[in-house]
């Protein structure tokens, strides 16, 4: 158990164990036990300003806080909802030297993201994240402030706004069409890994929108590409706390565990990368400025890049949008959820990186239950089929129409957000929430996992039933706060439209290509249902479904 915190917190999801630091604690723990002392249950008043006080928390050992309690299930999410069941839904923690808030209803919710949004507007330093956002110059890591404000402003005016989606629509249907052939192509030969394919495609839209390139030609092999494996390995680096984030007085640690040696190399890796994917687009912006000479237009928005480069031209811009800036903002706009302790990571590094995995998630999970829920997969289907009504395919125009089809969706994030604690805010200044004060520093974590299954808001609320959503009017644009997975207020999800259309397309249409079976030995129990280990809200096995291609439908 303790091994597995260790990996939690100091290494992300997947990395090696950290055995320095785990024998630190250990000795720490043990020196403790040693010199037990009797300890107050709950936290002391706090001092700033006097007459307030700290929402209630668990007890905390000396140096590592409540470490160790993250052990108690492995996900810290669950961890954390066990918490707060005995010490409320403001509930106070303590990692290492770190401070933390966690939110776990609505209410509470409510009044951090909404009624004390710009208190709780920053995000916190953490030492990956820094590194990864070539010091916070990117959109989901900048401090709150001027920086981040025009920032925000120009990602959602050039790149994820309405009409830059809108030109990048033929991207989404382009891509989903290979995954859809590439799956129709495996499936003579038994059952595919889904998950594989499906960040596949996430990960060839990303490119594209971003860069203009692919990953893979054939939908199904970015495994072998080594970009693929880079990518997951800085997804796992970039959330999570460092060891010198919980231990700041130990900087060391980080040497010595060889994280901070695994941060730059792979820090090394992708601004290579990143270079390599402006060159390419400055050359061919280089070579179209002559070839157009005589003065027609130059403008060449197919990506995101050529944007930001366009951009860096205008004489008002040219200071903001550095090199550095640009490399910061294409790495992280997506989403997907940075989850330092539970964040989705996508969105912690903005794009590159974090909306891949957080669309796969998305597509599997909603697979997932629907292959556990007969009833539910035979609707959405028959609806999908309709809809199409003798095409071969669902485009974008469609997705209005599938109305089970987006019932389905809202439960798959009520009971699997891809970013089961969102991305950590912090404090900017002392403030009051429901009757404490929260001191300037603190960082926030709002357990969106637990707020979907609370049976205070949910019947029933471990059952996936799409239904649910026809008779309660609860969407999840950030208003409902029973129902969250982009965030609310001024750090809310600005890649929500892109992110939840390539979703909907893609799920679209794998029901209306493919009729999905288990795969032989799984008819008796059915999927494994359970989360992976670590801070992401991913499925613990990859999801491999047998497929057969469906007849076409009636027109
Ligand atoms: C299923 C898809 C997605 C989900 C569930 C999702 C979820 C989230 C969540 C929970 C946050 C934190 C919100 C908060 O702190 O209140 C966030 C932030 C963010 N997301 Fe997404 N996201 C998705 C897709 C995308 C896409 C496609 C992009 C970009 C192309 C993107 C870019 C970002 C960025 C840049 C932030 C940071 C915003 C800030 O700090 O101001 N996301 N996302």
């Amino acid at each position: 158990m303790a091994t597995k915190l260790v990996e939690v917190i100091g290494q992300g999801s997947t990395g090696s164990v950290d055995l320095y630091l785990l024998c630190s604690l250990l000795s720490l723990l043990a020196l403790y036990v040693f010199f037990l002392r009797p300890r107050t249950s709950t936290w002391k008043k706090s001092t700033s300003p006097s007459t307030s006080t700290l929402p209630p928390g668990p007890p905390r050992l000396p140096i590592i806080g409540n470490l160790h309690q993250f052990l108690v299930d492995h996900l810290p999410h669950r961890s954390l909802r066990r918490l707060s069941d005995r010490y409320g839904p403001l509930m106070y923690v303590q990692l290492g030297a770190a401070r933390l808030l966690v939110v776990s209803s609505a209410e509470a919710a409510q009044q951090v993201l909404r009624t004390h949004d710009l208190a709780f507007s920053d995000r916190p330093p953490l030492r990956s994240p820094l590194r990864f956002s070539y010091g916070r110059r990117n959109l989901a890591g900048a401090p709150y402030g001027e920086e981040f404000t025009q920032t925000r402003k120009l990602v959602m005016s050039t790149l994820l706004g309405g009409k830059k989606h809108a030109s990048l629509r033929p991207v989404r249907e382009d891509e989903v069409g290979i995954l859809v052939s590439a799956i129709a192509r495996l499936s003579s030969g038994g059952p595919v890994n889904l998950t594989e394919m499906a960040l596949c495609l996430f990960n060839n839209i990303n490119r594209r929108v971003i860069s203009g390139r692919r990953l893979s030609d054939y939908g199904d092999v970015c495994k072998s590409n080594p970009l693929h494996q880079m990518f997951l390995e800085v997804n796992d680096l970039i959330p999570g706390f460092s060891n010198s984030d919980l231990f700041p007085s130990m900087p060391w640690l980080d040497v010595l565990t060889g994280r901070h040696a695994r941060i730059e190399k792979r820090f090394r890796d992708i601004d290579r990368f990143l270079e390599g994917e402006i060159d390419v687009n400055e050359a061919d912006t280089d070579n179209d400025e002559m070839m157009d000479a005589d003065g027609t237009d130059l403008e060449d928005d197919s990506n995101y890049v050529r944007t930001l480069l366009r951009l860096q031209k205008d004489p008002k811009l040219r200071l903001f949008l550095t090199r550095d800036r640009i490399k910061a903002i294409i790495l992280a706009s997506t989403s997907q959820i940075a989850r330092t302790l539970g964040l989705d990571t996508a969105c912690m590094q903005d794009m590159f990186i974090g909306g891949a995995q957080s669309s796969m998630a998305s597509v599997e999970w909603a697979m997932a239950e629907l292959m556990m829920k007969p009833e539910a997969m035979k609707k959405a289907q028959e609806e999908v089929r309709r809809v199409a009504g003798g095409k071969d395919r669902i485009d974008e125009d469609d997705l209005q129409k599938l109305e089970y089809m987006k019932l389905v969706m809202k439960e798959t994030w009520r009971l699997h957000p891809t970013g089961p604690l969102l991305i950590p805010r912090q404090c900017r200044e002392d403030c009051d929430v429901g009757g404490y004060t929260v001191p300037a520093g603190t960082l926030v974590h709002v357990n969106v996992w637990a707020i979907g299954r609370d049976p205070a808001y949910w019947r029933d609320p471990e059952v996936f039933r799409p239904e649910r959503f026809e008779d309660v009017a609860v969407d999840y644009r950030g208003q409902n706060f029973v129902l969250i997975p982009f965030g609310s207020g001024r750090r809310m999800c600005p890649g929500m439209a892109p992110g939840v259309a390539r979703l909907e397309l893609a799920l679209a249409n794998l029901l209306l290509k493919f009729n999905w079976e288990l795969p032989a030995g799984l008819e008796k129990h059915g999927l494994d249902m359970e989360e992976a280990f670590g801070i992401s809200n991913r499925r613990r096995s990859p999801l491999v479904l047998k497929p057969t291609v469906a007849g076409p439908t009636p027109p």
